[in-house]
């Protein structure tokens, strides 16, 4: 009776198939494991039959909540889909509470998905983040609006954020905080790591990367990478993690009880706490704007984000706010896990960390600052990010809901608001289209490389793919390559000699489970700069 409750609920979006459910039941009662790449339609005595979404296999809320709670998967839901994918094949439904999510754990499925998108795609429609903007009459961002407002929101923010003239003009910017986090290390290391340990640098490079994207944004500094990190930023960082951790747990709840749970209530204060800095900030810009006149100037400034944004008076204030938070809130925890992947795994791998610095070095002798026309020329280092970003997707599992239309995926019929859930985790480790998947091999995506050429363009897409996709992708990538780069010139990385092995683990990114903790040794000056990569991406 629970369990049909649930189910009734679950499909609440799928009530025209309903009549097709009870035949489905019927038809295949008993069948556990079903496989999309089965036949789309069933062939009866009188008619084909389309199989719709009730046809589907997967685990029930219960058997869900055993393989979270009991089989311990909660913490590595990116591991649940690798094993629910050997059971269910590439296409399955699972049930979380009163929402039915239609798991998609193949390139060829994930293409089928995200090349029928509309105009207008829709992640999940975040309801307890949506909740929150209501309660607080706050502006949607980016992140949360949908339909043809978030594609105006988005007009207004691409170009500044994803256009490479203006992405380049903030690498001044970025470098500057660059040459801090690097020194740093430097202090790191002397105070508490014997002169060569930097413990917990993931996070070190969250500050790294607060403070990255906050000057993209502000154009000023927070001071996240001083000796000691003013208490507002601390709360920053903590309401962000608040955040995400309640987000998860809320949502299980009918939205009616949200108001009555404590959860509910620090879910708020997060929030408030984001907004409140994200208000600061912009009050400290706008003075910033009126002291140098630049309203009346109308000058073209390059550098500030934020500035932009005032100048064109395309949006309200409101607007902007809501925006400038959600660019926040998604530009720490993703570019900082990437990078403390990135260095974990060069530690592990000398010879490819080798190469790497050779290139750096033979592009960029010396102490020159890199830039964006340097960083063209740095195959390898573009390599080692996006194999990074393969082995370790920082958003290991991406939402889609199809709003206006039925689609067909794997022969399957779904209906509107089906939700989508793109297992990106499981098929970046898929052996058949990346041999070795549990190896780091930055090579293989090296142009002029066999495997490179055999690729499934859909089997690894860590930012999204068309016009949803992230938004701070360029940004990201300058500042992970700016970093990379600078710091692998200076100092060789070697793991922890005491260390574990560190596992991934899923606090809605994908995160490291234990502390990484690394070694920074300076690099001889006897070191001669070796041969160019030579392979270019
Ligand atoms: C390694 C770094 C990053 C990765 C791997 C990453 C990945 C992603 C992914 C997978 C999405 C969802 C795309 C989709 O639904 O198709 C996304 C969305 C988004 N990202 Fe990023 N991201 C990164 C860094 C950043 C940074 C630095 C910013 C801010 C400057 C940012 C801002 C956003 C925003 C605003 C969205 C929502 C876009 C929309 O819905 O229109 N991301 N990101």
């Amino acid at each position: 009776m629970f369990r049909n409750r649930l189910l009734t609920v679950g499909l609440r979006a799928s009530v025209p198939h309903r009549e097709g459910l009870h035949r489905t039941a019927v038809n295949y009662a008993g069948a556990r494991r079903r496989h999309a790449s089965s036949a789309a339609t069933e062939i009866t005595e009188h008619n084909v039959r389309q199989k719709t979404m009730e046809d589907l296999g997967g685990p029930s809320f219960l058997t869900t909540l055993n393989w979270l709670f009991l089989k311990g998967y909660l913490p590595k839901t990116q591991q649940m889909q690798v094993e629910h994918s050997k059971i269910y094949g590439p296409l399955w439904k699972s049930k979380y509470g009163p929402m039915v999510v239609v798991n998609v754990a193949s390139a060829d499925l994930i293409e089928q998905v995200l090349r029928q998108e509309g105009r207008h795609p829709v992640r999940t429609d975040m309801p307890h983040w949506r909740r929150y903007r209501a309660l607080r009459n706050q502006a949607h961002g980016p992140l949360t609006e949908m339909g043809a407002k978030w594609q105006r929101i988005r007009s207004i923010l691409n170009p500044r954020m994803l256009k490479p003239q203006h992405v380049s003009s903030y690498g001044i910017t970025i470098n500057d905080v660059v040459t801090d986090f690097l020194e740093k290390l430097v202090w790191l290391r002397a105070k508490d790591g014997g002169g060569v340990m930097v413990n917990d640098v993931a996070g070190e490079l969250y500050k790294f990367a607060f403070e990255g994207i906050s000057s993209v944004l502000f154009e000023s500094r927070m001071g996240c990478l001083n000796d000691e990190v003013p208490e507002e930023t601390q709360k920053f960082i903590y309401s962000v993690g608040e955040m995400f951790r309640l987000s998860a747990v809320v949502v299980l709840f009918p939205q009616s009880v949200w108001p009555y749970l404590p959860l509910w209530k620090k879910f708020v204060a997060a929030w408030d706490y984001l907004f409140k800095v994200g208000e600061q900030l912009w009050h400290r810009e706008v003075r910033t704007i009126q002291w140098l006149n630049k309203v009346d100037l109308h000058q073209d400034v390059e550098g500030a984000y934020l500035t932009h944004l005032l100048l064109s008076e395309k949006m309200t204030v409101t607007e902007i706010l809501g925006s400038i938070t959600e660019l926040l809130l998604a530009g720490v925890d993703t570019t900082s896990n990437t990078i403390s992947w990135a260095l974990y795994q060069l530690a592990q791998n000398p010879s490819i960390q080798d190469q790497l610095y050779h290139e750096v070095r033979s592009v960029c002798p010396g102490n020159k600052m890199p830039d964006s026309d340097d960083i063209a020329q740095m195959p390898y280092l573009k390599a080692v990010i996006r194999e990074t970003l393969r082995l370790y997707p920082v958003v290991p599992g991406n939402a889609r809901v199809t709003v206006d239309k039925e689609i067909v995926v794997g022969g399957y019929l779904f209906p509107k608001q089906t939700l989508f859930h793109l297992c990106h985790y499981c098929v970046s480790h898929d052996e058949n289209i990346f041999p070795n998947s549990r190896v780091f091999q930055p090579e293989r995506w090296l142009r002029g490389r066999e495997e490179k050429s055999k690729q499934h363009p859909f089997g690894s897409v860590p930012f999204g793919f068309g016009v949803r996709a992230c938004l701070g992708r360029r940004v990201a990538e300058l500042e992970m390559y700016l970093l990379l780069s600078r710091l692998i010139r200076r100092f060789e990385v070697r793991p922890d000699p005491n260390g574990a092995e560190v596992k991934p683990i899923t606090r809605t990114l994908l995160c490291p489970a234990t502390p990484i903790n690394l070694q920074f040794l300076d690099r001889g000056a006897q070191r001669a700069p070796g041969p160019a990569a030579g392979a270019s991406l």
